[in-house]
């Protein structure tokens, strides 16, 4: 649980300003709207969880999806009881009873790359553990569809589109007795487009299964999310799914989770068969085999290992001696036991198991195949076994601060900025390697580390003067746009959806485009976008028009250039100066930051008119002189100017600037930036020719290709702009059987040809809107 996880489980913290300037201006920190009213994914009482005091227990059976859930992080505290209790006090007052019950209870994410089989599994953890009656499967024949694809267009589409969440009990047998777990569990949508919902999911989760097919392995997507896992600290065990499948091969996932994502992983099962003939896996931990039988695989059957193939044996003895030499590297136990040539205890793997996984510096890997009913239940055993439960990270977990300004003294209390919550400054301490030292007090420019403080990675403190606060989640920039009405004038109907879908997920956007008065959508992907004029089709009764879908351009400078700006006007009583001198210059920033700087000596513009000319600027990169995207890596220094006693304003500097920035961007050697996509398209292999051939059409930059079985995967470099239409023509292409997903990568230079188009149409575009003005 997150909710009292995330709670409990801090990690950074930084009180970042965006501007490099200093003094009263250095703290401008984008502010981010409230979110609503937490919710606690764990039906948590007030009573019986009395530190947490959400009060609101989620109920989980009724939610089919996790909306708003990511404000679980920083559950408010109740109003007269501002002051938020130090961690080690809560913990020492927990009632006994309640720690037991906490580590029982597990919340679990499923994520992987699309289609392998996530809900499939899902669907099994429902009915195995008696939440759901019978199985449906995701494209079934009767058509029903997954229990957790609960939208119409998700069952339509065989792609789960929102994550969704539920919860189960899972009775698992230790030592000869029935132990009843908890699982709260989400399910995420594979595809690239609802990448967000990974995000959302995984930042209020404990642990995390990571799905892999035994036949593709780690795959464009499965890369996605180990950086989502790894950006939330998440702990992980992996399944290695559809072992039924021709060319499965366990082995080849595990070494790609070792060489690709770079976790170490061993399995800790090996299987007994496999493709047609799977038939079940061998507990390494336990050194027993199981069996699956009955109505859908629902009665596990363990049996000795004398009673299965001599060379199942042998492959299981082997493979153990793998999983010891990998917990070895990872646990200092097993490495003494190693040397000395001794055989760890059960219980001595299982514990160097789960303290490596809790600690992720490891990965289990199990083996199954969810459709074929094979696997799941040692899956569920496993997430009890070596997945956190809510209270694991309550020890010891640290929150490190950087102060920008002034001193943080023990005692002292401080806000955050987000939740409005005041905070006590408990135990500071400086950390020097894994050792630390308790100090009084840190002053500005250090980094400490403190406990217990309520907050979540990214948030900003303040002594309670200043409002700022920063985004603590990861929403990558949309990367495409289209214009869209609703084809009667239903506007509060199609206001009202809009709100909801933007407040729903952050990487779905909608503005007015002033010039045009269009209101344009924007989005991750095609699919993306499509998804949303469907559901207000669906979902309002609202019919919509849609222009063709704009890709996200950038635009940016090449080259310095020295602008002397004067901006004067006389309209009937008093005028208008200002004058800007200074330059411009690419700033070449990875992340393609823009910046403004002021470097003026002698007080020719103040400090007011400054502010006014940084206000120009960052109205100026919003919208490029070029064809009216946003500009990127831009630098602007003014280092000199002048100011009319009477005729200079603060409109003034701020035109003046804007200008400015207009004429000289134009000087710079301006280039039109787009968006590269990583493309991984896979497909049966007699169809690699037409695949290729489709991507040279594209001038792809092929980077790897890769050869299975059955399977083919083929990794490339394309713009954004040439993979529209893709899906249809690859579906052509592959007689439906190929698939793709796509991620943006980076903005490079259009080509020349494009640039001059580019231009020609947004300027034939703003004449024919003045035109009709
Ligand atoms: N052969 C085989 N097919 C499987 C297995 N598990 C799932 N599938 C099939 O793979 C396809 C995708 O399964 P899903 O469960 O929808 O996969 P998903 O990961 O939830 O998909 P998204 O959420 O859309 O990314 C479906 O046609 C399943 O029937 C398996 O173990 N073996």
């Amino acid at each position: 649980m997150r909710a009292a996880g995330v709670k409990y489980k801090f990690r950074t913290l930084r009180l970042s300003p965006t501007s490099t300037t200093t003094g009263t201006r250095a703290l401008r920190i984008p502010t981010t709207t409230a979110s609503k009213p937490p919710k606690c994914l764990v039906p948590y009482s007030p009573s019986s969880c009395p530190f947490l005091r959400v009060g609101h227990p989620l109920a989980l059976s009724k939610a089919s999806s996790i909306r708003g859930l990511a404000a679980v992080a920083v559950a408010p505290a109740v109003p007269e009881e501002p002051d938020i209790i130090p961690q080690e006090e809560i913990l020492a007052k927990m009632d006994p009873k309640e720690m037991a019950r906490l580590a029982r209870v597990r919340n679990i994410g499923i994520a992987a790359h699309i289609d392998s089989g996530k809900t499939t599994c899902t669907e099994r953890v429902l009915f195995y553990t008696g939440r759901i009656k019978s199985i449906h499967e995701v494209r079934g024949k009767d058509a029903v569809g997954a229990k957790m694809d609960s939208m119409d267009l998700e069952r339509e589409k065989g792609i789960t589109i929102q994550s969704a969440a539920t919860f189960c009990d899972w009775v698992k047998k230790e030592n000869g007795v029935d132990e009843k777990y908890h699982i709260n569990l989400i399910d995420t949508p594979g595809h690239i487009d609802f990448t967000i919902e990974v995000e959302r999911a995984l930042r209020v989760l404990d642990g995390a299964v990571m799905i892999l097919c035994a036949v593709s392995g780690v795959q464009s997507q499965t890369i996605t999310v180990d950086r989502q896992m790894k950006r939330y600290n998440v702990p992980r065990i992996s399944f290695v799914n559809k072992m039924d499948r021709m060319g499965a091969n366990p082995w080849k996932a595990i070494e790609q989770i070792n060489s690709k994502l770079k976790i170490p992983a061993a399995a800790i099962q090996v299987p007994i068969g496999g493709e047609d003939s799977f038939q079940g896996v061998v507990d390494l931990v336990g050194m027993k085999a199981i069996f699956f039988e009955g109505h859908k695989g629902i009665d596990v059957i363990e049996k000795e290992l004398s009673e299965i193939p001599a060379e199942v044996k042998k492959l299981a003895e082997e493979k153990r001696e793998v999983l010891i030499a990998a917990l070895a590297d990872v646990d200092d136990t097993i490495a003494e036991l190693w040397l000395e040539e001794k055989t760890p205890t059960l219980e001595q793997i299982k514990a160097a198991i789960r303290q490596a996984t809790l600690a992720r510096k490891f990965t289990p890997v199990l083996i199954g195949s969810a459709l074929a009913d094979k696997g799941v239940q040692p899956m569920l055993d496993a997430v009890c076994d070596y997945l956190p439960n809510p209270s694991d990270g309550n020890f010891g977990q640290l929150t490190y601060i950087r102060v920008y300004q002034g001193t943080l003294k023990k005692g002292m209390h401080f806000y955050n900025a987000k939740s409005g919550k005041k905070i006590k400054v408990p135990k500071i301490v400086r950390m020097h390697s894994d050792e630390m030292e308790e100090v009084p007090s840190i002053g500005a420019g250090e980094i400490c580390a403190v406990f217990g403080v309520d907050c979540a990675s990214g948030d900003t403190f303040t002594d309670g003067g200043l409002p700022y606060s920063m985004t603590s989640m990861f929403v990558p920039d949309p990367v495409i746009s289209l214009s869209i009405k609703p084809k009667n004038k239903e506007t509060a109907a199609f206001s009202k959806a809009m709100n909801r879908f933007q407040r729903e997920d952050p990487t779905f956007r909608c503005k007015v485009d002033l010039e045009s008065q269009e209101t344009i959508i924007s989005g991750m992907g095609e699919l993306h976008l499509e998804i949303y004029v469907e559901r207000l089709r669906r979902e309002y009764g609202l019919d919509c028009v849609t222009g063709k879908p704009e890709v996200a351009y950038r635009e940016t400078i090449d080259s310095r250039q020295e602008f002397d700006y004067v901006f004067k006007r006389q309209t009937g009583g008093a005028g208008d100066y200002a004058r800007v001198m200074g330059y411009m210059e690419p700033t070449r920033d990875p992340e393609g930051k823009n910046h403004f700087e002021e470097q003026i000596v002698g007080g020719h513009i103040s400090e007011k008119f400054l502010y006014a000319c940084e206000k120009g600027f960052l109205k100026s990169t919003e919208k490029g002189p070029m064809i009216g995207h946003k500009v990127l890596g831009t630098r602007m220094i003014i280092n000199d100017g002048a100011t009319h006693m009477v005729d200079s304003s603060e409109m003034s500097f701020k035109m003046a600037t804007e200008y400015a920035f207009r004429d000289t961007f134009k000087l710079a050697n301006p280039i039109i930036l787009e968006p590269i996509m990583k493309v991984a398209v896979s497909a049966p292999n007699e169809f690699q020719g037409n695949i290729v051939g489709l991507m040279n059409k594209r001038n792809a930059v092929i980077e790897d290709s890769e050869i299975g079985a059955d399977e083919f995967t083929l990794t490339a470099m394309c713009s954004l702009n040439a993979m529209f239409g893709f899906s249809s023509q690859l579906r052509a292409a592959t007689q439906g059987k190929g698939e793709f997903s796509m991620e943006f990568k980076d903005y490079l230079p259009t080509p020349p040809q494009l640039q001059k188009e580019l231009i020609a149409n947004f300027e034939k575009e703003r004449a024919r809107r003045n035109a009709t003005r």
